[in-house]
């Protein structure tokens, strides 16, 4: 897979179509889980958000999807196209998730129904997202599963979530994302407990979805290596900080913050290959001591 061929180099946005400033989602502990984070998705982009456990990637995608857990002091801005969503109701961001924004999580079985076969899973979030009839629905949730390569759609909509492999659940899962017409999705670590070939297959659908149905991806992961075969840009989080982002050549060409160059030294490099998960080396610095270097001014885009 080209990275270079499949970005949106030869695309104008129209703007992000997810703006998150100076975002602050305190628990109360000595640091907040997130702090002070600003970030832009785009259509048909993929930021790949790297960092390492505790870091704060999870929290930022819950957060913008109006699912910080109870207790979270939320602070800064999310606007999703015009809506501000720090600080509205429980049904406006219900809203919003049914069918702007969704998250696709490395665990299945948590978001498919294990006693719901997948036709009907499929079929029910497609009505619940858009107003359409029942021949119309399974129209497009076999357009869908094609779109993610599976193609024998009889046999997937037949199946109940068990008799899936984690490679075609996770594609179901992205599957579910297009009928509900989502403009954005959160992808947290969907590929880590796949193996290297599934794990490559299921990137290289997120990144055709992403270019054909003008998706906005934040993709998160430990592995800085796997987001360098599919993403547009990068951030780097630390300690609930975006302590780097810039287009996804510049920082793993030249990274300029200590921590990014300390969890590109942790992966094994064979080529550009894929590689698996590699634990970081513990790290701790003050972060107060360093520059931000942040290489996106903001709007640079448009
Ligand atoms: N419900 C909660 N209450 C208090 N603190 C929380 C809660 N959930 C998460 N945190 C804290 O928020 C911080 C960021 O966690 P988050 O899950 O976003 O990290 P992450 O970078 O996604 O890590 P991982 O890769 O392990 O998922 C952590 O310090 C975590 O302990």
């Amino acid at each position: 897979m080209s990275r270079a061929s499949s970005s949106a180099a030869h695309r104008v946005p129209d703007g992000p179509v997810l703006s998150v400033r100076d975002l602050i989602v305190d628990f109360g502990a000595a640091e907040p889980a997130v702090n002070g984070v600003s970030l832009d998705l785009w259509q048909g982009r993929i930021l790949g958000v790297a960092g390492q456990s505790g870091s704060g990637k999870s929290m930022t995608a819950l957060t913008s999807l109006g699912l910080a857990p109870p207790g979270a002091h939320i602070t800064g801005s999310i606007r999703f196209r015009d809506q501000e969503l720090v600080g509205v109701g429980q049904r406006t961001l219900s809203r919003v998730r049914g069918s702007g924004m969704t998250m696709i999580f490395q665990e299945t079985n948590a978001a498919l129904n294990p006693v719901i076969q997948v036709r009907k899973q499929l079929t029910l979030a497609v009505r619940a997202n858009r107003d359409c009839n029942q021949d119309e629905a399974h129209e497009l949730v076999v357009d869908a599963l094609r779109d993610v390569r599976l193609d024998d759609t009889d046999r997937v909509l037949n199946s109940y979530p068990h008799e899936l492999s984690g490679g075609m659940a996770q594609r179901v899962m992205i599957a579910m994302a297009l009928v509900c017409g989502a403009d954005v999705i959160f992808a947290d670590e969907p590929t880590t407990a796949l193996d290297v070939t599934v794990q490559r297959e299921v990137m290289e659908i997120i990144r055709r979805v992403a270019d054909e149905h003008r998706l906005a991806v934040m993709l998160i992961s430990h592995d800085i290596g796997v987001l360098e075969e599919i993403s547009d840009e990068l951030a780097v989080m630390y300690r609930g900080r975006v302590v780097e982002r810039g287009s996804t050549d510049d920082v793993i060409r030249a990274p300029e913050h200590p921590y990014t160059r300390a969890l590109l030294d942790s992966i094994p490099r064979i080529g550009h290959e894929l590689t698996e998960f590699v634990e970081m080396p513990s790290f701790d610095m003050d972060l107060t001591s360093l520059p931000a270097a942040e290489r996106i001014a903001e709007g640079s885009h448009s």
